[in-house]
């Protein structure tokens, strides 16, 4: 149980389980964080330990990998992963899938269309594009490259490099033992250092959003209002590339500072940072900027849409970072698939219940949705095999989302029509 007070927290007094219309649903979870006071509060929901036979399960991806193929799910059943996710979820398989996706839309739309897609950083795969990395670096000498392990989180192994000696040590990697010099070397991208990031108080700070796929084929995407700015601890600097405190983002990282105070915190709700954005760039811009933060939701979840194994016991609560530079062009940085729940605060604690609820709630067990919702608590539905048009909410009250709910077109036949509307202003539409 959590040292937070849970919003709304009715007590073990709770007869809700009883009420009439609740059906009963027996959970999983692996889990221990805010997930687990989530549907210990849920009105009939039991938890099942062990073996015992499930209805909805929250687990992690080592349970999913281990367990998945082996498990037979009854119609009704939910889980928290699609079968492969690390293809969006794991940095040298999300750029691979944009690359070929950006590829074909050149191919069969034009260059112009395949421009929408440059909103990563030019990135490298190692040690499989060694060689095409090298021929990039020595283009343009002096700028500044990060390093990251494929397969860690939490700014693990992560570092910057201006010289390609750094990565020779890596090749050669000293650091491994003789009984692992046999082995392979570890995975990692060489990503572009975005070197302009937007600062406040000379801070860097990058975006984590909430995006909820309940379906692949046809991709049906809700994007949730909240969200947060993450700050670091330290003024920004390319003079010392070696301080993670200044350049990693990360909560992992900046919590370990040794001037990180947990309650003051480094994190802006959504809400602050568009109202400091907008004070500063005025409407138009920030409304700008969102909408290509949709843009870039959309496009890397249709970038893996035909590789991701769909499937209607699956849905995904992805957790996107975002980095903004100084020309408030957004940059995806990663997409995780088990975006932490842990809390740094009480209002970071009482987000993420509200959070998780809502999710619940999309997900709806409990069979309470006519499936015609535009809205569920804090999630917009923004794109349902097409994008989902927005008209009359005040637009002031998103956190991100420049779709609308109140208009849906449906299906839609002719997908690039689509995205390209995502990009241009709606026409005769307030903006924010
Ligand atoms: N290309 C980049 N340019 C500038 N900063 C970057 C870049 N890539 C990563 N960073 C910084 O490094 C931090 C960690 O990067 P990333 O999220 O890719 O690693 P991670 O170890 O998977 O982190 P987590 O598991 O917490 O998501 C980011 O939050 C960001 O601040």
């Amino acid at each position: 149980m959590s040292k937070y007070k849970t919003p709304g927290s009715k007590g073990s007094s709770d007869k809700s389980e009883e009420r009439e219309g609740i059906r009963c649903v027996r959970y999983k979870c692996g889990l221990v964080s805010t997930i687990q006071d989530v549907l210990r509060q849920r009105p009939g929901w039991t938890e099942v330990r062990e073996e015992g036979e499930w209805d909805f399960n929250w687990c992690d991806v080592g349970w999913l990998r281990e367990n998945f193929d082996h498990s037979y799910m009854e119609e009704h059943v939910r889980i928290n992963h699609f079968r492969n996710h690390y293809e969006l979820t794991r940095k040298n398989l999300m750029v691979k899938n944009l690359k070929r996706y950006r590829k074909n839309l050149e191919r069969d739309v034009g260059r112009m269309e395949a421009s929408k897609c440059d909103f990563f950083p030019c990135t490298f795969a190692l040690p499989s594009e060694y060689h095409l990395f090298v021929e990039e670096f020595k283009r343009s000498p002096g700028n500044t490259w990060i390093m990251k392990p494929v397969a860690k989180s939490q700014g693990k192994g992560i570092f910057l490099f201006r010289k390609l000696k750094d990565i020779m040590d890596w090749k050669k990697d000293g650091t491994r033992s003789e009984e692992q010099k046999d082995t392979q070397v570890e995975s990692y991208v060489a990503q572009r250092y975005i070197e302009n990031p937007y600062l406040i108080n000379g801070r860097k700070f990058d975006l984590r959003v909430y995006v909820l796929v309940t379906s692949y084929v046809p991709l049906k995407v809700w994007l949730y209002r909240d969200g947060f700015a993450r700050f670091s601890s330290t003024r920004f600097s390319l003079s010392s590339i070696d301080d993670k405190y200044m350049h990693l983002t990360n909560v992992a990282v900046q919590k370990t500072a040794p001037d990180y105070d947990p309650e003051k915190g480094c994190k802006w709700q959504m809400q602050q940072l568009r109202r400091y954005l907008t004070a500063k760039h005025g409407r138009e811009m920030v409304e700008t900027l969102f909408k290509e933060m949709d843009n870039i939701f959309v496009r890397s979840l249709l970038s893996v849409q035909k590789v991701i194994i769909n499937d209607k016991h699956c849905f995904e609560l992805y957790g996107y970072d975002i980095l903004l530079d100084q020309n408030l062009k957004p940059w995806l940085i990663e997409v995780n698939a088990s975006p932490s729940h842990t809390p740094s605060s009480q209002e970071d604690y009482e987000m993420k219940c509200r959070l998780l609820e809502d999710t619940l709630n999309v997900v709806d067990m409990e069979g309470r949705l006519t499936g015609k919702e535009k809205r569920v608590g804090g999630y917009d539905l923004m794109w349902n095999d097409g994008p989902v048009y927005k008209e009359d909410f005040n637009l002031e009250t998103f956190g991100s989302s420049c779709f609308t709910a109140n208009t849906h077109l449906g299906c839609v036949n002719d997908r690039e029509k689509q995205l390209r509307w995502l990009i241009k202003p709606l026409s005769g539409q307030k903006r924010m």
